[in-house]
């Protein structure tokens, strides 16, 4: 089943058109990546989902509504706790506060900062603040979650960690999940298919069908199959770059 779909989207920023009868869809559960240059509009997608923009013409469609919104940075609110941070998209959806805080505990919990759920984020770290983003995008959404960029800030080794733990996250949970990323490797690791954008305005997004089983490693990415897809791939940012 689709659980989100773009038909024949056009969209423009005054004069600067950025999207031109783009189509794509994204299945339930699917883990897609999109990537593309700079300045792209890649990040216009997100805004035309969650519905912070509207399309000129077209459609897009999100069978199960709100989806969870993770930007690039964190956007943790200082002045709340961590608790009252993911707890957030619970109050717009008006959940009583006692089942909210039981729902966000245990996801708190589960992904080890139970500890930390009374503190402010500023005495968290930044893949720590990230978790906490995430389970906050988590609680926002019945499906989807978008997620920009999420860990493009982080050390390299605290990235990898959390990749690692986004796969383990993204299967148990079976979110349908669409990520941007400039890291072909991350893309690769992480994800079902990858998009990558092809021209400025947007028209057609390439389709790749990463070569990895459901349970992969990370030295799976070493493999020649997969190198051959990550050339082809960066060929095609290249060629994009050229155009912007
Ligand atoms: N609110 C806005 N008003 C006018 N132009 C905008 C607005 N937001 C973005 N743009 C422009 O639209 C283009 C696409 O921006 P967008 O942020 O979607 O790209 P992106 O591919 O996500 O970039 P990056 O990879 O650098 O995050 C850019 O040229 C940007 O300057």
């Amino acid at each position: 089943m689709e659980s989100l779909a773009l038909q024949d989207v056009c969209f423009r920023y005054e004069e600067q058109p950025i999207l031109d009868h783009v189509h794509f869809s994204i299945q339930e559960g699917e883990f897609v990546s999109l990537i593309g240059p700079s300045g792209c509009g890649k990040s216009t997608i997100f805004r035309l989902i969650t519905g912070l923009s509207q399309a000129q013409s077209g459609q897009v469609t999100v069978a199960k509504q709100p989806v969870g919104y993770m930007p690039q940075q964190d956007l943790l609110l200082p002045w709340r706790t961590v608790l009252q941070n993911t707890l957030l998209p619970l109050e717009c959806q008006r959940i009583p506060k006692k089942r909210a805080e039981e729902q966000s505990k245990a996801l708190l919990e589960e992904f080890g900062l139970g500890a930390y759920m009374h503190k402010k984020p500023k005495d968290l770290s930044g893949g720590m603040r990230q978790r906490v983003a995430f389970i906050r995008a988590l609680n926002a959404s019945q499906d989807v979650l978008l997620l920009d960029e999420p860990f493009s800030a982080l050390d390299a080794l605290t990235k990898m960690e959390l990749q690692d733990w986004l796969y383990i996250q993204a299967k148990k949970w079976r979110k349908t999940i669409l990520f941007i990323t400039h890291d072909v490797d991350e893309a690769l690791y992480l994800s079902d298919r990858i998009l990558t954008v092809q021209q400025t305005p947007i028209h057609t997004l390439h389709e790749t069908i990463v070569p990895m089983e459901h349970k992969r490693q990370r030295s799976d990415l070493a493999s020649k199959e997969v190198q051959d897809v990550k050339q082809q791939l960066i060929y095609m940012l290249q060629q994009g770059r050229q155009q912007l």
